[in-house]
């Protein structure tokens, strides 16, 4: 009797040949778990094959995890060379449980987004970068981006980018670089940082008509904090919080992740702040956009508010900064390693405008090596080979396969400006690639640093612009020299691309010929 211990609850199950049985709760809970977790995989297999047979072809995926090792966090275009070689120019790849497509090639990425650009021009929903603009960005899915995208494209060319005056600016900032850099002359420096200055301060001129001193403690602050800004946005931590948006309901968990962008932010507030307060006639991106969302006063539905303007102005800021910088800082740094190539362009600068006024835009069509040279070293840079996410704004028929409406797009980029079929000698740094036969420059429609189509770079005239413009005021005054021990192969792997575009010395040399 004293042993006697109550018998563990008890359950009914079916077992296999359809007799009742009974068993203990947890034993029971437990089959009932495996059973659920079989089901979900079993649905999720056979999702997947239902949707594979109609997509482009690929490594096989594991369901509910995708290909894990086609998907790595960072850097994942290093896989697609050989995928390219083993599957084509356009396969698939899973991220978890969806499909991410991946186009290789000028003619595939050209059918893409030119020859079908409405159907390529949606963006992925990114819940992180939803939660930090409230859903005004260009990653946004909804319809909103056409309307802001026309609007900016419309102010950049009513401040001036692209004509007098913001060339006017660019002058006077390269004037500035040149001083800077002249007190360098003949050391070995890292010229990065006095480029960030000059870059800032453009965007800075067009979105708020404000410079800083290089020297000010804030220009450097505001730099840093939209270089980890793009560092976040593309890193590890913000692809889990995307993938697993439930972490957003915990604030203090992605807020310290993205300390930067509310840096970015409050800085933004403060500049429309100061704006409403002295409102002059419209010369900036702030004021065309207050003078914007006051005539759509009384239109309750208007997206143009404080809002959708405080993060515009954040994702120009962040996205016109870091890329411009790092583009001018490679061609300095390259030009350098090809001395003969530096000195032709050198030549050609000297013969058109002397040493008595920097290049123009007007002398643009006078300097066709030059603008051939630039386009090759961007090209060669290859600044983002993958572009941004695009996705499929309705249910597409393409190549012979069926991508469904939200299907996540990778336009592949460097295979682009890297495609045999388009490039003599693709993998050697040859200016020649962008003259014709009278040395006259001939653009490539296979230049897509900036990518192409509906969701072609926005940015794209104010970058080339400053590209110009600087690079060839400091080649007017200065050769660059190589230091020892820094030279890039070719076509050198991303990682050590990025590694060299922000640690590399130069030297800065004034030049003593006429241009001097
Ligand atoms: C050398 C400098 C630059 C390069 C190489 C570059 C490259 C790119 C690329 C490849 C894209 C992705 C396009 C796509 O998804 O198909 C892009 C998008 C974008 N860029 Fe740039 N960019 C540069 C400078 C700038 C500047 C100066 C600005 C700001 C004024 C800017 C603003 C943007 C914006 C807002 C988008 C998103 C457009 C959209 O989604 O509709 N970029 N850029």
């Amino acid at each position: 009797m004293d042993n006697l211990q109550p018998p563990p609850p008890q359950c009914f199950i079916i077992c296999a040949t359809g007799h009742l049985k009974t068993m203990d709760v947890l034993s029971g809970l437990t089959l009932f778990l495996i059973f659920l977790l079989t089901l979900l995989f079993l649905s999720a297999l056979w999702k997947q094959q239902k949707r594979s047979s109609v997509l482009p072809p690929g490594p096989t995926p594991i369901p509910l995890l995708g290909t894990p090792r086609y998907v790595t966090f960072n850097i994942i275009c290093k896989h697609f060379p050989k995928l390219q070689e083993k599957y084509g120019n356009v396969f698939t790849i899973w991220q978890l449980g969806d499909p991410i497509v991946i186009l290789c090639g000028y003619k595939m990425v050209r059918e893409a987004l030119i020859n079908h650009a409405e159907e390529f021009s949606q963006r992925p929903t990114l819940p992180l970068g939803d939660e930090l603009t409230k859903g005004y960005n260009f990653q946004s899915s909804t319809t909103h981006w056409r309307h802001f995208r026309r609007f900016i494209l419309t102010t950049l060319r009513n401040i001036g980018v692209g004509k007098a005056p913001v060339e006017e600016r660019s002058f006077m900032e390269a004037q500035q670089l040149i001083e800077a850099m002249s007190q360098m002359e003949g050391k070995p420096f890292n010229p990065i940082g006095l480029l960030g200055c000059a870059v800032f301060n453009m965007m800075s001129f067009v979105l708020f008509g404000k410079r800083f001193d290089y020297k000010d403690k804030k220009l450097h602050d505001l730099i840093s904090n939209t270089r980890n800004h793009i560092n976040n946005v593309l890193s590890r931590t913000s692809q889990i919080i995307n993938t697993f948006p439930i972490i957003l309901k915990f604030p203090f968990l992605w807020k310290m992740h993205c300390k930067d962008t509310l840096c970015l932010q409050s800085f933004v507030e403060e500049q429309i702040q100061s704006h409403k307060e002295n409102r002059d006639k419209p010369r900036d991106f702030i004021d065309f956009f207050l003078q914007k969302i006051k005539k759509e006063e009384g239109n309750g539905d208007s997206i143009f508010c404080d809002t959708s303007l405080h993060m515009f102005i954040t994702g120009l800021l962040a996205a016109g900064t870091d890329t411009t910088t790092s583009t001018l800082k490679y061609c300095l740094a390259r030009i350098a390693q090809f001395p003969e190539i530096q000195a032709k362009v050198q030549q050609e600068i000297d013969d058109v405008t002397g040493s008595q006024r920097p290049p123009g835009l007007s002398d643009r069509p006078h300097l066709p090596y030059t603008n051939a040279v630039i386009h090759e070293l961007q090209r060669h840079l290859d600044l983002a080979p993958t572009g941004f996410y695009h996705a499929l704004s309705k249910d597409t028929e393409f190549q012979g396969f069926t991508l469904h409406k939200g299907t996540r797009v990778i336009p592949y980029l460097s295979s682009v400006l890297f495609d045999p079929t388009q490039w003599e000698t693709p993998d050697e740094f040859n200016p020649g690639h962008f003259l014709d036969e009278k040395g006259q420059f001939r653009a490539k429609p296979a230049f897509m640093a900036f990518s192409a189509g509906k969701r072609e770079c926005l940015g794209v005239s104010l970058a080339r612009m400053e590209i110009f413009l600087f690079f060839s005021a400091l080649l007017q005054k200065f050769t660059f020299c190589p230091t020892t021990g820094q030279r890039l192969s070719p076509r050198p792997p991303i990682p050590t691309k990025f590694h060299f575009i922000l640690t590399s010395q130069i030297k800065a040399v004034l030049r003593s010929s006429k241009a001097a």
